[in-house]
């Protein structure tokens, strides 16, 4: 029997299995003395029973045991309890069953019986510190993917964090593997045709075309021929045969935006072309066969469209499998200022100006105002306002002259209290540099400014700007340093924690701290 203290062994709890009782008895006497829990099982039954009750930290089990074998119950605890430390304890003869439990991954390691004592105390001890190592990984991989979806700003060419976007983006993710018809609704400008071109780029079909179609921008006579194709002489003006939609959307997604506005008789040809896959060119006999998935949208309530006879019921029950609606950008918490300040990036890169934020009563006016137009007014509006004025920080007055709102308008929208943004990681349009953006609420204000990373502050008029906006506690520089590295390797932490020359686990100890302090 062992005499040493064995500190590692504090508190775990380890489970023997064995359907012979008195090598049970014989494993208890043993390990008496170890300060660990020792737990006994008379078979993989009894064990599971037990696993249900008190996950053990470490199971030892015999291999061969009438009904279920211990190769089986390893590799139900393998799956069920994957932090568990899985050991045999086996006669020489079930070696080869033994590798091979090994080279399955159901086993971390195994002893031979008879077993020396001291042995297997130190194989408990390894096994114990492997045990630990399992499981602050999992738990380190548990707060990453939590602290990855709260920082999802980006999804599939969308800017925002809203839970509402969350809600789309999920839905996009679950619907878009499936061949189902999906039906978007929304009002103008809130992002329907991106939404169906992420479901296309998730889709199997993301290799084949993506074809969107505005039902509104093509006259009524020439929509069939647009969608179906035509051959020459269809009609007057039919010089030549023409691939539609149809034929060039074959094995991917046809996108029709705005449906409620296709003539309602080819809204019947289109259902028939919906329901079977087949349709004739204009002018054409011959009947063709394609395989198409269908996404529709209107900004209008569907169920108003049928009732004024815009949109065939029918047809919409047929395209409606899953609906998606987007919110108005007025409902996507700060989302507006994540968009306006990625895209201030993006336009003073384009149009050659240095603009390195927004004011903070700007920036108030972003959140607050109810954007009618929703992203594609907002993403307008700094384009102009961008072209329109000169930096360093993007003015009230710019978005006001931008917006042509009054300045009653504007003192109603500026001066709201700006409620706390999420911080964002970084802002990284294809074409400009890196960006970094900050908030600091050291006075009980918020500010939130945006900084692009080549900005060095040199050329600045120091004495018009606001230095709470710019200066920030180092602490919260390093912050956002972390997190736009790791937003930047894609969530890779080991990967972020090379480029910024730094230990893994030193990021991971900072990610925690950030949480429990949050
Ligand atoms: N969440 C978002 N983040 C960034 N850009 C967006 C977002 N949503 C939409 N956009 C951009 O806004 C513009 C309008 O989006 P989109 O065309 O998808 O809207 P829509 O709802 O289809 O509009 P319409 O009703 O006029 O057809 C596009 O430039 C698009 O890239």
């Amino acid at each position: 029997m062992t005499t040493h203290i064995h500190p590692n062994l504090e508190g775990a709890t380890v489970l023997f299995v064995d359907d012979e009782p008195q090598i049970l008895r014989a494993l208890e006497r043993g390990m008496a003395t170890l300060p660990c829990q020792i737990m006994l099982a008379e078979s993989g039954e009894q064990a599971l029973e037990i696993m249900s009750q008190q996950p053990a930290d470490i199971i030892i089990s015999d291999m061969r045991m009438p009904g279920m074998s211990g190769d089986e119950l390893l590799s139900r605890i393998a799956e069920d309890y994957p932090e568990t430390v899985r050991m045999v304890l086996t006669g020489y003869a079930e070696m080869s069953s033994v590798l091979k439990a090994v080279n399955e991954g159901h086993i971390w390691g195994y002893m031979s019986k008879p077993w020396n004592e001291e042995q297997l105390i130190i194989s408990l001890e390894q096994a114990i510190y492997t045990q630990r190592i399992l499981a602050e990984y999992s738990l380190l991989r548990r707060n990453m993917e939590s602290y990855e979806r709260q920082f999802r700003e980006r999804f599939e060419g969308f800017i925002g964090s809203s839970v509402a976007m969350e809600f789309v983006y999920k839905s996009i993710e679950q619907c878009a593997p499936s061949h189902a018809s999906v039906f978007i609704t929304g009002p103008t400008g809130s992002g329907k045709e991106v939404t169906a071109a992420a479901i296309h780029n998730l889709s199997p079909r993301k290799n084949k075309p993506f074809l969107a179609i505005n039902c509104a921008a093509i006259p009524h006579e020439l929509m069939e021929s647009e969608i179906f194709g035509h051959i020459k002489g269809a009609f007057s003006g039919a010089i030549s045969n023409r691939q539609g939609a149809a034929s060039l959307a074959h094995g991917g997604t046809l996108f029709l935006d705005e449906l409620g506005e296709m003539d309602i008789s080819l809204q019947a040809k289109l259902l028939r072309f919906i329901q079977t896959g087949c349709f004739q060119k204009v002018g054409s006999e011959k009947v063709e066969k394609v395989d198409i998935r269908f996404i529709a949208a209107t900004n209008r309530d569907p169920l108003d469209a049928i009732q004024d006879k815009q949109l065939r019921e029918d047809l919409y029950y047929r395209l409606n499998v899953i609906s998606i609606h987007l919110p108005p950008l007025c409902e996507r918490d700060k989302d507006a200022l994540l968009i306006a300040r990625n895209n201030l990036d993006k336009y003073s890169t384009q149009e050659g100006k240095v603009f390195i934020g927004i004011e903070e009563n700007a920036e108030n006016l972003i959140v607050n105002y109810p954007w009618p137009g929703n992203v594609r007014q907002l993403i307008n509006t700094i384009h102009s306002a961008v072209i329109m004025s000169e930096g360093p920080l993007l003015s009230l007055q710019a978005l006001g002259f931008a917006l042509k709102l009054s300045n009653e308008e504007l003192q109603q929208y500026s001066k709201r209290p700006l409620r706390k943004a999420p911080i964002q990681p970084i802002s990284q349009p294809t074409n400009s540099p890196p960006s970094l953006s900050a908030e600091s609420s050291s006075n009980g204000n918020t500010h939130d400014v945006t900084l692009n990373s080549n900005f060095d502050g040199s050329n600045l008029d120091k004495s018009c700007i606001d230095r709470s906006n710019i200066i920030l506690p180092l602490a919260e520089v390093e912050k956002i340093a972390i997190e736009r590295a790791i937003s930047l390797c894609d969530g890779n932490v080991v990967k972020a924690a090379g480029e910024l020359k730094v230990s893994p686990s030193t990021l991971y100890r900072k990610i925690q701290n950030w949480q429990t302090t949050a």
